[in-house]
């Protein structure tokens, strides 16, 4: 009983997985879409949401957004709604013991994640991606496809690891910062930066 705030290409993945994991779909909320979107309805637009849940039973919602920031700023513009944010979780994902993961959080197909990790709200752990024992993977972030991040890493909130990225065990990630496709991690890398290459390194300041 599942309605995705987002219509794009990350919906479509979230859609598949709670069709795998044998989920009803209501449909989308998106601000610029209109009719079917992957042949299910848009409901309406994101600020129809409180009168959209009149219509539903007990919808969950998922805000299928990629982008951090841009899912960040609708979570929190629907807070005063007491909206029930579900999760998505891939039937192939191997989840370990101990491991906790946040509301709206979605977890990809064929991804690892190892005992005790801490994944956040909001969180996309994407395609074949592992997460080893004890990381933390703060609100908001995004670990792209088959990135891989040893024990004891800790990603802030907001931060994008990129595809195929991966840290060595203990390092730690600053808020709001970018890791580029394929980079090796081998320091603590901080805010606000976008870090690139082998060994990664900050190349860019983001506001
Ligand atoms: C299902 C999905 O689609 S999930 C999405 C997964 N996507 C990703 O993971 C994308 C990750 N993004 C990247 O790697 C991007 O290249 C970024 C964010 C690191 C940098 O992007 P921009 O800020 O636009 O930087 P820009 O392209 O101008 O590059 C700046 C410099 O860094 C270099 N650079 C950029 N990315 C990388 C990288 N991943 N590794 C090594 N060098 C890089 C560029 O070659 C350039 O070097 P130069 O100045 O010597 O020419």
């Amino acid at each position: 009983m599942y309605i995705l705030i987002g219509a794009g290409g990350h919906s479509k993945v979230v859609l598949d997985i709670l069709l795998s994991s044998h989920q009803k779909i209501f449909g989308f909320l998106d601000d610029n879409r209109m009719g079917n979107f992957a042949s299910y309805p848009v409901l309406g637009r994101i600020d129809e949401i409180d009168k959209i849940i009149q219509e539903f039973v007990n919808p969950k919602f998922i805000v299928t957004i990629g982008d951090n920031h841009a899912r960040k700023r609708i979570v929190k513009g629907l807070e005063s709604l007491n909206i029930n944010f579900g999760q998505a979780i891939h039937p192939s994902a191997i989840i370990g013991s101990n491991v906790s993961l946040g509301s709206g959080t979605v977890v990809m197909a064929n991804t690892v994640i190892n005992h005790s990790a801490e994944i956040g709200n909001h969180v996309i752990i994407n395609t074949g991606s592992t997460i080893d024992h004890d990381c933390v993977v703060g609100n908001y972030s995004h670990v792209s496809p088959g990135a891989n991040l040893a024990g004891n890493v800790a990603l802030s909130e907001l931060v994008h690891f990129g595809i195929a990225a991966c840290a060595i065990q203990g390092i730690k990630v600053g808020r709001n910062s970018i890791v580029g496709a394929g980079s090796v991690v081998i320091r603590n890398l901080p805010a606000k930066t976008v870090s690139v290459g082998n060994p990664a390194r900050p190349i860019k300041t983001l506001n």
